[in-house]
């Protein structure tokens, strides 16, 4: 069996189903394609294993980067014939890795199936492979009942089964210890990546925090993504501003320490509204729209969009708000452990007809 894995959200979210496997004794080959270049595994809880490179760095063009991540994965499934490819999410790796195993005939599952924002551009691509992996997976981990009744009402072919999602697993682990600490003066965290805010989006992002950081409502600890174009972009566009920091990217458990250390984070990121309600540190979503309305119903997480006096309104009204309650929509942190058992199963199962073949000879 193997794990493909592309970006820095997929092997955190990859991670609990890797561990779960190997204490079943199943030890996936893990398969990284490149698209985060230098991602280090131990950094986002996957530990220090062997593991292939199929060198495909992102590309600005994310079809191109499907295809290229294709190329690249079929040789080694043609070689390995592993009996199931698991991927993750909405990436162009883990839509490629999906595409080369349904063209090699090797059976998918898809981790955190289901989610749709119902609006093909937004986010995008995401939407649509997101749509395209589940419509070619054997296996569904759908992660709610909600992302389950998306795919029934798209009637997806394979099995479908609520597990959780595996994020959660992720952040009680890393979130272990760290208590939650209000800081002394009212501080943003922000990140800022989506392709569809690549454009005026990240600008409007930009005048808002630069209004927040001048009138001093709250200092502004932005976290760079590791995409470097993009990192150059938003320094650029917030450049000269006081009161803004600039981090570089870090390791899970150091991003949850700085969420569990602000009063409210600003992100369009997905896996940060899951985590968010989970820690209960109030979230504004950079966004149009979500595809986690689970989210959104705990009260932490609101959709305000990009433009900037929305934003700068939402800022201050969320820093008078009190802190909101932790929630748990979206699992209970055992989310990789019904996974593996579901995979455990489903290849004893698969082996089935070969041995009664071989019993009967
Ligand atoms: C459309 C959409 O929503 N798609 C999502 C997209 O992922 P995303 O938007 O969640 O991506 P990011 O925001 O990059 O990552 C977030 C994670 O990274 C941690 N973090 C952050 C900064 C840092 O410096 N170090 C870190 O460790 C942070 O705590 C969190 O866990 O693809 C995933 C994979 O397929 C999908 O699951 C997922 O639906």
């Amino acid at each position: 069996m193997m794990l493909v894995a592309g970006t820095r959200p997929e092997a955190i979210k990859l991670s609990p189903v890797a561990r779960s496997l190997r204490l079943r004794g199943l030890d996936p080959q893990v398969v990284l394609t490149g698209q985060h270049p230098h991602l280090d595994l131990a950094d986002y809880g996957f530990g220090h294993g062997p593991h292939v490179e199929l060198e495909c760095p992102g590309q600005a063009d994310p079809i191109a980067h499907v295809g290229a991540v294709a190329a690249a994965l079929r040789p080694l499934l043609e070689q390995a014939q592993p009996e199931l490819v698991i991927v993750q999410g909405d990436t162009s790796s883990a839509f490629g890795a999906a595409r080369a195993a349904g063209a090699a005939r090797i059976a998918v599952a898809h981790v955190e199936a289901g989610l749709r924002s119902h609006d093909r551009r937004q986010p995008w691509p995401e939407e649509d492979f997101r749509i395209a992996i589940d419509s070619g997976s054997a296996i569904l981990f759908a992660p709610t009942e909600l992302s389950a009744a998306n795919l029934r009402r798209e009637r997806i072919g394979g099995q479908i089964h609520v597990t959780g999602n595996t994020g959660i697993d992720a952040v009680l682990r890393a979130s272990n210890g760290i208590e939650r600490r209000a800081p002394a003066e009212p501080t943003l965290l922000v990140t800022c990546h989506r392709r569809e805010n690549w454009g005026t989006g990240v600008a409007h992002v930009a005048d808002a925090l630069r209004l927040v950081a001048e009138q001093r409502i709250a200092r502004v600890e932005l976290i760079l993504h590791p995409n470097p174009d993009l990192a150059t972009r938003v320094r650029a566009a917030l450049a000269g501003c006081a009161g803004i920091s600039f981090h570089p990217p870090c390791g899970h458990a150091d991003a949850i320490r700085a969420m569990l250390s602000a009063s409210l984070v600003l992100s369009d990121s997905g896996g940060m509204q899951e985590e968010a309600a989970v820690l209960g540190v109030p979230l504004l979503i950079l966004r149009g729209r979500t595809e986690r309305p689970e989210a959104i119903a705990t009260g932490n997480v609101e959709l305000i969009g990009t433009d900037s006096g929305q934003i700068v309104a939402a800022v201050r009204r969320s820093l008078a708000a009190g802190p909101p309650r932790p929630a748990m929509p979206f699992g209970d942190g055992r989310a990789g452990d019904r996974i593996a058992a579901i995979v455990d199963h489903w290849l004893a199962n698969r082996a089935a007809p070969h041995a009664a073949a071989v019993a009967a000879e």
